[in-house]
């Protein structure tokens, strides 16, 4: 049995035109111990999905359909209250925010204790001062700074000191929502390269959800690609930045400095993303696909398996003939934009 077990999520939010479909019939798993990567562009519905495996959608949010599973028990049927005990003692959230989430009056060492007071009532104060030092020595932090306030800490040493603080809680899923949105690209990589370090010691499992596919390229064993709302494709980490199958996939790689290769097109995906209230009925991505024809923009794509990746996409036989040689060139993903392969 996986540890988190999601299939067919749907999470919806109430507005005028009618819902927004931000998750709409999204299946994977999560091991112990695994690190699966949610990569995708701006709003195609990783924090949504984030913010609904823990209970904290907003008020025009909600479930619409599916189910969560954590360690057998299933979420979606939880109460709210249970959800967020479970979330406390089991799942933790590196937020988006996670660098302004400390508070400004108290030292870093008061504000973790308070999380550990929180979570263990009874445990004493030299095993919460030896967790906190084990932190701290974890994500690379002088242990003297501990009495250091958040305004003495740099962006990235915060960053620091809130993933410490999750630690310290022995969650069994981290979920890391743009964890390292605000670092430099070094130090991003550090860090994640930390965590996961640390995760595999201690065999929890981690949710990371960038747009960056160039963060979770190392760290993640598995990756999956969302696109409006939907898993694009999904696989192996290795297969997925390697030999992916589908365009999106393609596009998104692409789009991505490689700083191993020194001469490179500047890849931009051309158009935007559907409207999520008003999805289109075949493909998704059609519109904005250099190899989409009639069939995408009408009929729901097959899920296609090429080794270990499940790819939604009609044309996965065309890729390597036709897209692969040519997705990092720009013309390939603007053409498509401008109209010229109607
Ligand atoms: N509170 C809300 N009310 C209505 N629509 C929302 C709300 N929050 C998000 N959405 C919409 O849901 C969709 C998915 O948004 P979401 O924030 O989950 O995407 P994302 O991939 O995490 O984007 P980002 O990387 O920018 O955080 C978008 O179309 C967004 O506009």
């Amino acid at each position: 049995m996986a540890l988190l077990e999601i299939e067919d999520l749907e999470v919806y939010y109430e507005s005028e035109d009618g819902p927004i479909k931000a998750v709409d019939g999204v299946s994977f798993d999560i091991d112990a111990g695994e690190t699966v990567g949610i990569v995708g562009e701006s709003g195609c519905g990783k924090s949504t999905l984030a913010k609904a495996l823990i209970g904290i959608l907003p008020r025009n949010g909600y479930v619409n359909d599916g189910t969560v599973r954590f360690d057998g028990d299933t979420l979606t049927a939880m109460s709210e209250r249970r959800q967020r005990e479970l979330r406390w003692d089991e799942i933790s959230l590196i937020a988006q925010s996670a660098m302004n989430a400390l508070d400004p009056v108290y030292t870093i060492r008061e504000q973790i204790q308070e999380a550990i007071d929180a979570h263990y009532p009874k445990m004493g104060r030299t095993e919460s001062q030896q967790k906190i030092d084990e932190a701290f020595d974890l994500v690379g932090l002088d242990r003297e700074r501990q009495t250091d306030y958040p305004h003495q800490f740099s962006g990235g040493m915060r960053q620091r000191a809130m993933i410490a603080m999750s630690l310290v809680l022995e969650p069994s899923l981290i979920l890391a929502d743009e964890p390292t949105t605000a670092l430099d690209v070094i130090m991003q990589d550090q860090i994640l390269k930390r965590v996961n370090e640390i995760q595999r010691e201690s065999d929890t499992a981690m949710m990371v959800i960038t747009h960056d596919v160039a963060v979770v390229a190392e760290t993640c064993d598995r990756i999956v690609v969302m696109y409006a709302g939907e898993i694009a494709e999904e696989g192996p980490a290795s297969d997925i930045f390697g030999k992916p199958y589908h365009p999106y996939t393609l596009g998104l790689k692409s789009a991505f400095p490689d700083i191993r290769r020194s001469e490179q097109d500047l890849v931009s995906i051309g158009g935007h993303p559907p409207d999520l209230s008003n999805p289109p009925s075949g493909c998704r991505f059609a519109e904005r696909c250099p190899l989409a024809t009639d069939v995408c923009r009408e009929t729901v794509p097959p899920i296609r398996e090429h080794g270990g990746l499940s790819s939604r996409c009609h044309h996965t036989d065309r890729i390597d003939s036709e897209l692969r040689p040519v997705s990092d060139k720009a013309r390939t993903w603007q053409n498509v934009a401008e109209g010229a392969n109607e």
